[in-house]
């Protein structure tokens, strides 16, 4: 790839090469955390994730809670597989349709849009008398969360400044997280009381309304403003973004609006050649055709989708789902305390992300993280080897309260401390950045981009929560997780191959990575010169 920059300037993502002036700005920028303005904006955003985790965790609580409240009568397995897996295949149906309006209409509008769905969503299912109502209401939620999912990370990128892009994605990822352990502790808090279940997926609403009165006032993302021929708005955004971080926001600004007006005219003549090569179908529309058949930008889905798909089918929501009923299977005397630590580590270790994804890089964070999932995988498969057959045949049988017996107490402790390990490395790494996915696409296939990658999470999502327990009982856990482990390890090698790092670049350079390759030497050897000059 073609250097964009004076090799003796520092690599400072969008800042043109003004030189002197603009390396003391840049170092400034460097030194920046932000200011209180893209902070507030983040956060705002992030309430999405909170209700995206939030909704996703309350379901394992509200299954068990439930009883003879809907149609009066016990909820079969059926009512309890169609309940959980509507909210997972209606964000699949979601994703796609929320990238496509997000163009249309705004990104903000796309969160309005998922607002609304969540509110309705958590207050149907609240009210609800029938198993039928609960699926819709679950269903509603489903297009809320597949919407949120694509459109919160997006959002984001497109607003932080390039070097705190990881880390202000990476705060969606904590609130997400955090918003899975507040359901199991609500979960929890409620589980004792009559008809508490309502109030579980009732009090899903309150952040809604408090994120639609916040989106009043939250702007359009600059990148979209400059897209739709506003560029003043698109400069102020600018401005009100990096004011305080450097002396005079004038030349960023410029640099960045002169980025995104570049990428917007090569991106044009793209569309043009390939509207008039013999490949394009009349009945695809462009943007489309363009994603799958422009080589820079099908790399760029070809990297994203592969991350979504490793993130899901790696098995790890098979826990969020089922470790309850995994520990209580294997007599733990408190399962749900035990699987909330599982949630309680996703979190804490979110919070390592956080710190680490813009000092080492997104590809060098996957490259070392998977390998210790895989051991743990491993190490669990070894242990469930150990539990006894008849304890392990339980696995699919009805649950019992009786304690661990003694010969499998060690394996079921083995199978906690492997668990916890590879719940720790999936949260520094496949969990969070995967969701950086909207930086590895330009601008005019953006929100499309990330929505096909969205969707196929929630695809594998749903693939995995539909498998588990079947796996579990025609393969035995030890070979369900030894697949899992087998999966960790394909992606290993593909994450190699083809992910380059993105890590301090900013959004029009990151597409440039990709215009003749995978651009993974020249990210790397980027990075070595950045780092030697952070070192002299
Ligand atoms: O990145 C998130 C996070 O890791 C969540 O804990 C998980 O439930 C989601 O499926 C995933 O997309």
């Amino acid at each position: 790839m073609e250097p964009t920059h004076d090799d003796t300037a520092p690599d400072v993502p969008l800042i043109g090469d003004h030189e002197a002036d603009n390396r003391h700005a840049s170092s400034l920028l460097l030194s920046s955390s932000g200011n209180a303005f893209t902070w507030v904006l983040t956060i705002s955003a992030c309430v999405s994730g909170l209700l995206f985790g939030y909704d996703t965790g309350v379901i394992s609580g509200t299954l068990v809670s439930i009883g003879t409240d809907l149609s009066s009568r016990e909820l079969t397995n059926l009512d309890k597989g169609l309940i959980t897996s509507c909210t997972s295949f209606f964000a699949l149906v979601a994703s796609p349709i929320s990238g496509v309006l997000a163009d249309r209409v705004g990104r903000k509008h796309v969160i309005l849009f998922a607002d609304g769905l969540f509110t309705l969503g958590a207050l149907w299912q609240a009210f609800t008398s029938s198993v039928w109502g609960m699926i819709l209401g679950r269903s509603i939620v489903g297009l809320a969360i597949g919407g949120a999912s694509m459109i919160v990370p997006l959002y984001i990128s497109e607003l932080a400044p390039g070097h705190l892009r990881g880390r202000l994605v990476t705060v969606s990822l904590l609130f997400i997280t955090g918003g899975q352990v507040i359901a199991y502790v609500v979960g929890w808090a409620f589980s004792g009381t009559r008809g508490g279940w309502r109030w579980m997926v009732g009090l899903g609403a309150v952040p809604a309304i408090a994120q639609l009165v916040m989106l009043t006032l939250m702007p359009e993302t600059p990148r979209y403003l400059a897209r739709v021929q506003k560029e003043a708005e698109a400069r102020a955004v600018l401005s009100k973004v990096y004011r305080g971080m450097v002396p005079d926001t004038t030349g960023i600004v410029e640099d960045i609006i002169l980025a995104i007006r570049k990428e917007l005219l090569a991106e044009e003549e793209a569309h043009v050649q390939l509207k008039s090569s013999e490949s394009r179908s009349a009945l695809m529309p462009p943007v489309l055709h363009s994603l799958l058949f422009h080589p820079p930008h099908a790399r760029a889905l070809m990297i994203t989708c592969t991350l979504q798909g490793l993130q899901q089918l790696c098995g790890f929501n098979s826990l969020m789902y089922f470790s309850a009923t995994i520990f209580q299977r294997l007599h733990f005397s408190s399962p749900t305390l035990i699987a909330l630590s599982v949630a309680g580590s996703n979190f804490l270790f979110t919070l390592a992300a956080f710190s680490l994804i813009d000092r080492i890089g997104r590809r060098r964070i996957l490259l070392r993280t998977i390998p210790i999932m895989v051991v743990s995988l491993l190490l669990c498969a070894v242990a469930f080897s150990y539990v006894p057959k008849a304890s392990e045949d339980q696995l699919d049988a009805p649950t019992s309260k009786t304690e661990l017996p003694a010969d499998s107490r060690l394996p079921a402790v083995g199978i906690l401390c492997a668990l916890l390990l590879y719940v720790s490395t999936y949260a520094v790494g496949l969990g969070p950045v995967p969701w950086q996915q909207s930086e590895l696409f330009p601008l005019s296939v953006r929100s499309l981009g990330s929505s096909i990658a969205t969707a196929t999470n929630w695809g594998c999502n749903t693939i995995v929560g539909l498998t588990f327990l079947p796996m579990m009982e025609l393969l035995t856990p030890k070979w369900t997780f030894a697949c899992y482990a087998a999966v960790c390890v394909a992606g290993w090698v593909v994450i190699y191959h083809i992910y380059p790092e993105t890590m301090g670049l900013g959004l029009e350079e990151v597409a440039d990575l990709l215009k003749t390759g995978w651009g993974v030497r020249e990210s790397m050897e980027r990075l070595r010169i950045l780092k030697s000059r952070r070192l002299n």
